[in-house]
C-alpha cells in the first residue's frame, strides 16, 4: 500500500463535501475516482495534495501520517498534482518550465523561488549546454513525446502539448505518487489513444497514479481499481470490471454514461 484514507471528511460551513472516505492505493495502480458533477471529487483529491486540511480523518503514505501538510511538503516527499487548467509559466519556454520544477524538486521551497533561482543562477537554453538541468529537461520531454520544439513558449502551446509539459513538469519534482485532475478534459478523440499509453507509460516506469476524470475511455482503459463518489459518499471501488456492472453506481453516475 503506497497511501491510504482513513474516514477523511471535509466540510465547507455546512456543506459536507467529502464524507468519510477510507480507501487505499496500492504502489504501481492507476487508481480512478470519478463520480457525477459535485460528487467531491477535486475535493478530495485536494486533501490528498495539501490545498486542503480535512476536518476529520488520516491521510497514510509511505507509512506516514500526511494530512495536513503542505503541497510542498507533500511534493518533496513524491506527491505531485496536476491541474484541470494547466498551471505552468506561460512567458517561459517548454524546456525552462521543466527546469523550474527540477530546480524545485531539488529542494527549494516554492516554484516562484525556483524561477528566481533559474533566471539568477542558471545559464540559459543555448548558452551552455552542460547545464545538467538541459538534459535532464530535454530527457522529460523525450519520455512525454512532446511534439513540438522545446523552445516554444509556453503560452503558445495548444491543449494537448500544454498536458503533456505538464506531466513532464511533474515527473521532474520526482514524483512517487501523481494526481492527475482531468488530465484528458479538452482533448480530442484521437489525441487520447496516445495519452492513455503515455499515461501507461509514466506508471510503468515507477509512479502510482491517482486520477480524477469524467472521459469514461480513458478511466476505463487505464484503471487498474476505481472508487466512486456521490454526494461526499464512496459508493463503491473496485476493478474497473466491478464497477462498470455495480447497480448502486449504474444508478448514480454511469446510467446512461457509454462506458465500452
Ligand atoms: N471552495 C469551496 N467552497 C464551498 N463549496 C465548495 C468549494 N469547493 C467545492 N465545494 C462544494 O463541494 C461539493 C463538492 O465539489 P467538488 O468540486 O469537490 O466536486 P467534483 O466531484 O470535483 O465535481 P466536478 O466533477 O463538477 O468537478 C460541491 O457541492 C461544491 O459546490
Amino acid at each position: 500500500m503506497l497511501l491510504s484514507t482513513e474516514s477523511v471528511e471535509k466540510r465547507f460551513g455546512g456543506l459536507v463535501a467529502v464524507k468519510d472516505v477510507t480507501l487505499t492505493v496500492n504502489e504501481g495502480e492507476i487508481f480512478g475516482i470519478i463520480g457525477p458533477n459535485g460528487a467531491g471529487k477535486t475535493t478530495f483529491l485536494n486533501c490528498i495534495s495539501g490545498y486542503y486540511r480535512p476536518e476529520k480523518g488520516k491521510i497514510t503514505y509511505q507509512g506516514h501520517d500526511i494530512t495536513g501538510k503542505s503541497p510542498h511538503q507533500l511534493s518533496h516527499m513524491g506527491i505531485a498534482r496536476t491541474f484541470q487548467i494547466v498551471r505552468c509559466f506561460p512567458k517561459l519556454n517548454a524546456i525552462d518550465n521543466i527546469r523550474v520544477a527540477l530546480i524545485f524538486g531539488s529542494g527549494k521551497k516554492t516554484y516562484n523561488e525556483s524561477l528566481d533561482h533559474l533566471t539568477r543562477h542558471y545559464p540559459k537554453l543555448g548558452e551552455d549546454r552542460r547545464d545538467p538541468t538541459i538534459h535532464q529537461a530535454e530527457a522529460l520531454l523525450d519520455f512525454v513525446r512532446f511534439p513540438v520544439s522545446p523552445k516554444i513558449l509556453a503560452e503558445n502551446l495548444n491543449t494537448m502539448q500544454l498536458k503533456r509539459l505538464e506531466l513532464a513538469r511533474s515527473l521532474g519534482t520526482n514524483a512517487k505518487l501523481l494526481l492527475l485532475d482531468e488530465v484528458a478534459a479538452g482533448l480530442t478523440p484521437a489525441e487520447l489513444p496516445d495519452f492513455i499509453a503515455l499515461v501507461k507509460k509514466i506508471r510503468d516506469s515507477g509512479v502510482t497514479i491517482i486520477c480524477i476524470e469524467h472521459v469514461m475511455k480513458f478511466i476505463m482503459d487505464v484503471c487498474d481499481r476505481i472508487a466512486v463518489l456521490n454526494f461526499g459518499d464512496k459508493i463503491a471501488e473496485g476493478t474497473t470490471d466491478e464497477i462498470k456492472c455495480n447497480p448502486k453506481v449504474l444508478e448514480a453516475y454511469l446510467g446512461e454514461e457509454t462506458v465500452h
